[in-house]
Parts: C-alpha cells; structure tokens; sequence
C-alpha cells in the first residue's frame, strides 16, 4: 500500500476511462466530458477547503483523495501526462516561489 503511487491511479483512469464500462465512475465521467469533470473539481476543491478549516484529519484526507482523482480525470481528458507536470515541478525546484512568482512579471 505505501508504494502506491499518483503514476498507478493514472494508469487505472487511463484504463476505466477508455473501458466504456457501465459500472466505471471514470468512464462516466469521460462520457459527460470536461465540463462536468471541471465542475467537480472545483465542487472537491471547495470541499477540501472546508475539511481543512472545519473537519479531522480523515475527512480532509478523504476530499484531498476525491480533489486529486479528479484532477487526475482532467489530465488524462485534456491528454497531459503526470510526467509533464511532474516535469514542471521539478523545473521549478531551481528557484524559490517568489523568484518564480517574478520571472512571470507579476
Ligand atoms: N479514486 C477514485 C475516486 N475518488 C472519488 N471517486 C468518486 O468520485 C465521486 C465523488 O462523489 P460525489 O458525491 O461528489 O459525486 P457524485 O454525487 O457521485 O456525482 P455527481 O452526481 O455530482 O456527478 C464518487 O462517486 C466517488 O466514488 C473516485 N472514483 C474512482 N477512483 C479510482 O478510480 C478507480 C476506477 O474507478 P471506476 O472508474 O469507477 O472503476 C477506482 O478503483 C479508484 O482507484
């Protein structure tokens, strides 16, 4: 269990997303495409921020889950792979957040 990663739970939506499968969340998901996928990450986003200001550990830890599996739909209907972000975090390990905060002019 402690070596499951974001890159399997990517792998497995990537697989239920094209199943087509009647009893899979994510091929339903798919099927009603990036609107709908959009709208419940921001619902679990909004519901994350709740959990951390009101709820326990496991509540929030539970809406991180929903808030990260959505994200995650999103990606894959939008054909990013983990890898480029993952890439984009890394590139950004070279500076501080306000220097990188600077570099885009704001
Ligand atoms: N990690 C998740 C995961 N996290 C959250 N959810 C689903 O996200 C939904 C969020 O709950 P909500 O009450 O907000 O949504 P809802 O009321 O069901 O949906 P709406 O009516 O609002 O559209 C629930 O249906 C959860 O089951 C997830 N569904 C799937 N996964 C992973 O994806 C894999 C494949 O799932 P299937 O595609 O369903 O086979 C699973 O084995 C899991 O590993």
């Amino acid at each position: 269990m402690a070596d499951f990663s974001l890159r399997q739970l990517e792998a497995i939506i990537a697989e239920r997303a094209n199943s087509g499968e009647t009893g899979s969340y994510t091929a339903l998901l798919k099927q009603k495409g990036l609107p709908k996928v959009s709208q419940k990450l921001g619902e679990e986003a909004v519901e994350t921020i709740i959990a951390a200001l009101s709820e326990g550990d496991e509540a929030l830890t539970g809406e991180v889950c929903d808030l990260l599996y959505h994200l995650l739909v999103l990606l894959h209907l939008r054909g990013i792979p983990l890898a480029t972000v993952e890439a984009e975090l890394q590139r950004r390990t070279a500076v501080t957040g306000l220097q990188e905060k600077a570099s885009r002019g704001a």
